[in-house]
């Protein structure tokens, strides 16, 4: 039995303004009990705007629920319109900032480079990269989902010390399965999160790989997260659509119970 806590984030994409936002873990904050945050972490991921909003609820409220990021500049301050820094993100006191996601690797070319330095920028600031990678439906078809994965994880990591690196999380979303109800079969997933542990035990130990905590995402729900989580290097999940649904996502952060 794995001592990694696991950790079932929502990544709420460009969905809910502030006010919303409020509703939303208000909503979720009702439905959870003490005993749900026991072993588990659960996590939102709201667009930037709502931040401040959040942050506001859960330190009044003293919730248990952590928050952060959808993205954050490689760039610590300066002439870079529209992007959003580490030390701003922290001082709202995110926990964590997803880097990489495939929606900003399609639509705004994020490649390798970008993903280390924004690593390296949420590090530098105290911010545990949710660092996303995975392969296309081209690419698993061709058979070569390992390949393409860990070339996206060394890239990523490149120059980053083992004491940043043991704190990061890593979530791997075949694009194939995100938002098209598509669901990678557990064995899939475990393959791909399996060669994830092993690049990581390779690129720097076997001690660090098995504290590194490794989520799958695509599509999963209420339903199916049970048999994907009971993967021995699935360490949580990435929910998008589900985490838009209070209901859902906890019945996910209720994995156990599913
Ligand atoms: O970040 C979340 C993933 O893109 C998964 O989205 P999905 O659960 O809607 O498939």
């Amino acid at each position: 039995m794995s001592s990694r806590t696991p950790i079932m984030a929502g990544n709420w994409k460009m969905n809910l303004n502030h006010l919303e936002a409020i509703a939303q873990v208000q909503k979720l904050a009702f439905a959870l009990t003490d005993k749900d945050y026991e072993g588990t972490d659960v996590v939102v991921l709201p667009p930037f705007t709502d931040l401040r909003s959040v942050q506001t609820l859960v330190d009044g409220d003293k919730l248990k629920i952590t928050y952060g990021s959808q993205d954050i500049s490689a760039h610590d301050s300066g002439a870079r319109t529209g992007e959003v820094s580490g030390p701003m993100l922290a001082k709202l006191n995110c926990t964590f900032a997803v880097i990489g996601h495939s929606e900003r690797r399609q639509y705004h070319g994020e490649d390798e480079a970008v993903c280390n330095a924004k690593v390296k920028a949420a590090h530098r600031h105290g911010i545990t990269p949710i660092l996303c990678v995975g392969e296309g439906l081209e690419v698993r078809k061709a058979g070569n989902q390992v390949a393409h994965t860990l070339a996206q994880v060394d890239g990523a990591l490149e120059g980053v010390a083992a004491e940043d690196a043991e704190t990061i999380v890593i979530a791997y979303e075949p694009v194939w399965a995100i938002g098209t109800g598509e669901v990678a079969t557990p064995e899939d997933a475990q393959e791909v999160c399996g060669a994830i542990r092993g690049r990581l035990a390779e690129l720097y130990s076997q001690e660090l790989a098995d504290k590194v905590r490794i989520q799958y995402g695509g599509s999963v729900k209420g339903g199916n997260v049970a048999a994907i989580m009971a993967q021995p290097d699935v360490d949580g999940a990435l929910v998008g659509g589900a985490a838009l649904d209070v209901d859902e996502f906890v019945k996910i952060v209720r994995f156990r119970d599913q």
